[in-house]
Formats: C-alpha cells, structure tokens, sequence
C-alpha cells in the first residue's frame, strides 16, 4: 500500500482505476461521432453545474438540477438506446457458430458478386448489397420482397436495373441465396460521414452499426464502388481491392469453409 495523503493506495486499486480508464475510453472510442457524445457532454455539463450552485448555496437552481438529474439514468436509457442496442447486439453474435456461407463455396458468390459489381459501376447503376449471418436480418427481410434466388450476376443486374420495380433498397443475401430485394435499412446518423454520401451509402453505414454484416455499394452517380462494415465506409475501391475485401470478410478457397466467418476488425472510416 502506497500512502496517498490520508489515502491508501494498493495494487487492487490501481487495478480497478486502469480497469475503469480503459472502459471509459473504448466507451468514448465506441460513441465518438455519434450523437450520443453530444448528449454525454450536456450531461457532464449539468453535473458540473449544480455541483458549483450546490457550493454556492443556490437552492432553487440545485433543486430543479436535483430533479433533472434523477431521471438521467432513466434519460441515460432512452438517450443511448441506439448504442447500448448495438453493444447487445456485437456481444451477442457469436462470430463462429453462425456463418455467412453454409455448404457453398463462398468464392462462387464473390465471383458472381464482383462481376455484378464491375458492369453496375461501369454504366453507373446504383446498388446496395447486405451479406447476413444464417439467423439475422429477418424484421428487414419481412418487410423487403421476399425472395430466394441463388446469387448470380446477370440477376443482380437485372434487380438493379432502373427500369425494374425491385430496384429501390437494398437485396440481402443470407445462407447462399438472394432472400429478399427492396429491403429498407436504417440511416447512420454518424456525422463523421463525407455530406458527398447520400442516403444509400448511409443506409448501408447504418445497417453494420447494430449488425455484424457486410455491405457492397455502387454509386448511381458516380460508378464509385464502397464497401461497409463494422459502422465505417471505404470508398472508391477499385474491383481487385473490392475482391480481397470480400475474401477476407466472406472468407476465400483457402479456408475450410467451417471457418468461414465474419472479419470483426475494426476499421477507421476511410473516404476517398
Ligand atoms: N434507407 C435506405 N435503405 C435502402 N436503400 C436506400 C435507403 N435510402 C436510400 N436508398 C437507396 O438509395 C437511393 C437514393 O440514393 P441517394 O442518391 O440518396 O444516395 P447516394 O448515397 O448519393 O447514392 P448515389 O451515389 O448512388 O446517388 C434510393 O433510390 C434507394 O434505392
């Protein structure tokens, strides 16, 4: 025990102290650019201030602070719904028992996904391309087109297609099959994203925030090929750095397909 003033100071408190920083900053790191730091500061801010009219003796001020603050756990819920539901979300997808690919060879479908790809950016035809784990997505699929289509890339031309009804929204791909088309996706609110994005390269940000999925774009406007993951974008991929994204997050011929599984790194938001 090391004596700090009139306290004592042990192994067993420095642990916790480092234990609680580094909670604190991947906590910081995980809400960093979401509207929840905003909310997290004015809370900050509220605490500091009735501490000082606390101080200074100003009782109704302290009292309407007092209150203010007796609900924040309940505001605290409320506030950061959207990110205690993504931390849910993460701890409880087990990226081993459930598969992006079951009994396929999930090169067949990059193949067939990255030819798709190259002719929808050539004549610039806007797409959004969700690959889901077996179990998950359902309340999207529901109230997308259902379908079960194996993947293949004249077809996913055809959905593209701006004169076809099912072009708007994004297809999912779960299990090896097309399983449903004009699917609507949540729009990542993060701030951090280029205001050069529109809503479909938001939509495809937003659905990997709560999701552990991975998410293809082509630009209408431009052709540019993006790819989304973990609730960042990387833009402006050519098809071969679009290929070697796909294989490491989807998996490639050289892995046993049982280890098949979704990359969890996390990425920086990179934007070009
Ligand atoms: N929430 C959403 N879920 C799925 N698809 C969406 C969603 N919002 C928009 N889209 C798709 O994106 C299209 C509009 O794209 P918009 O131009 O706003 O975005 P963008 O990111 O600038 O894309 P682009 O570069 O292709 O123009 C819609 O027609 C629709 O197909």
């Amino acid at each position: 025990m090391i004596p700090i003033g009139f306290l004592e100071f042990g192994v067993r408190d420095f642990v916790e102290v480092l234990i609680i920083t580094m909670v604190l900053f991947y906590l910081y790191r995980w809400i960093r650019g979401t509207f929840a730091i905003q909310a997290a500061v004015g809370l900050v801010f509220i605490i500091i201030i009735n501490a000082a009219v606390s101080a200074l003796g100003l009782t109704t001020i302290n009292f309407i602070l007092r209150g203010i603050l007796d609900v924040g756990i309940l505001a605290v819920f409320i506030i950061f719904q959207p990110e205690i539901r993504k931390l849910l979300y993460s701890l409880g997808q087990n990226t081993n028992l459930d598969r992006f690919f079951v009994h396929s060879n999930p090169n067949t479908i990059i193949d067939e996904v990255v030819d798709a790809v190259r002719d929808m950016s050539h004549t610039k035809t806007g797409a959004l391309i969700v690959f889901a784990r077996s179990s998950t997505l359902q309340d999207l699929v529901d109230v997308g087109v259902k379908l079960d289509a194996k993947v293949n890339s004249e077809l996913l031309k055809t959905i593209f297609n701006k004169h076809t009804p099912l072009h708007d929204g994004a297809i999912v791909i779960r299990n090896n099959r097309i399983v449903a088309a004009s699917c609507y996706l949540p729009i990542s609110q993060n701030q951090n994203i280029s205001s050069v994005f529109g809503t479909r390269h938001r939509a495809a940000v937003g659905i990997t925030e709560t999701n552990n999925v991975f998410v293809v774009v082509v630009s209408e406007e431009t052709g540019r090929i993006s790819i989304a993951k973990n609730g960042s974008l990387t833009s402006g991929l050519t098809i071969q750095k679009l290929r070697s994204e796909m294989e490491e997050a989807l998996g490639d011929q050289d892995i046993d397909e049982d280890d098949v599984a979704f990359s969890s790194a996390q990425s920086e938001l990179k934007l070009s």
